[in-house]
């Protein structure tokens, strides 16, 4: 097994006296989906921005694909990012309101001019073909291409996002509640769309999330966040079993 991310005592403080992530030592291997749950104000999306080198860490280091990844700056971090994406709750957010589909997921490939993902070595000399094949990888209709992100529904804004996600061939795509703010019917459907795109691409998955069963659904193994720290990790497999802990049995007793 090839290690992908290597964090190591990872710490954050915003406020003088208080860790909104503290001491977090996490390993994931290639390929795998590791899910994040805790409550609100646990850590998971600071632990996550940590994680991109979005935050500047307290304390601690972050390696990836074997490299310190935390000490990297400017156009070295720019570059090595580009195999790290995330994919945020609120595809409004994410999207550029004034570009249009196409030329939302063309963005990131114009950035990286030189790089072409293996999975898309076929349309290789157009950008504008690449990015049309994206939009079809996520299930977005071609006709489609010209219009604005408000012109969407949630779901399809989404598709878009995870696009311009694995856009550039990413090895880790870090999701952030990525179905939280879509209809509950729709939630399905995006869950077996990045389900389904991690096993054609190979890429790995932390995906960060309130909804145990959405966690339940896409990971093989889980970590428990509580006020900063984690406090818990097993197979996703052993979710139910009497070995958890009580915070983690709390947690799972709401969601029912
Ligand atoms: N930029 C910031 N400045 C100050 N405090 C912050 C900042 N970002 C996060 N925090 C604090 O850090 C703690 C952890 O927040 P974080 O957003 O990582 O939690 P979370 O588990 O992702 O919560 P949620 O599930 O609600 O998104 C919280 O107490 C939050 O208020």
């Amino acid at each position: 097994m090839t290690l992908l991310l290597d964090v190591k005592g990872v710490q954050k403080t915003f406020v003088k006296g208080s860790y909104a992530v503290d001491k977090v030592s996490l390993q994931m291997e290639k390929g795998m989906c590791l899910g994040v749950v805790g409550e609100s104000g646990s850590g998971k999306s600071t632990l996550a921005r940590l994680i991109l080198s979005i935050e500047s860490l307290t304390a601690g280091e972050v390696y990836f694909k074997g490299e310190r990844f935390d000490t990297l700056k400017g156009k070295t971090l720019r570059r090595k990012r580009r195999e790290m994406q995330m994919v945020f709750q609120d595809p409004s957010a994410s999207l550029n309101q004034r570009l249009k589909i196409l030329a939302s997921v063309m963005e990131p490939l114009d950035n990286f001019s030189d790089v072409c993902p293996s999975f898309l070595t076929d349309v290789r000399h157009s950008r504008r073909e690449t990015a049309a094949k994206l939009l079809q990888m996520v299930g977005l209709s071609s006709e489609y291409r010209d219009s604005y992100p408000h012109q969407l529904s949630g779901g399809q804004r989404q598709r878009v996002a995870i696009a311009r996600a694995i856009s550039l061939g990413p090895d880790l795509v870090i999701c952030d509640e990525p179905t939280s703010s879509l209809d509950v019917s729709i939630q399905a459907q995006i869950l077996n769309l990045l389900k389904e795109l991690k096993q054609t691409l190979g890429m790995s998955y932390l995906f960060i999330s309130h909804d145990l069963a959405a966690v339940h659904y896409m990971c093989d193994e889980i970590i428990v966040m509580k006020e900063g720290k984690l406090v818990d990790r097993f197979l996703t497999e052993d979710l139910f079993s009497s070995e958890r802990n009580v915070y983690t049995r709390s947690l799972i007793n709401v969601a029912q």
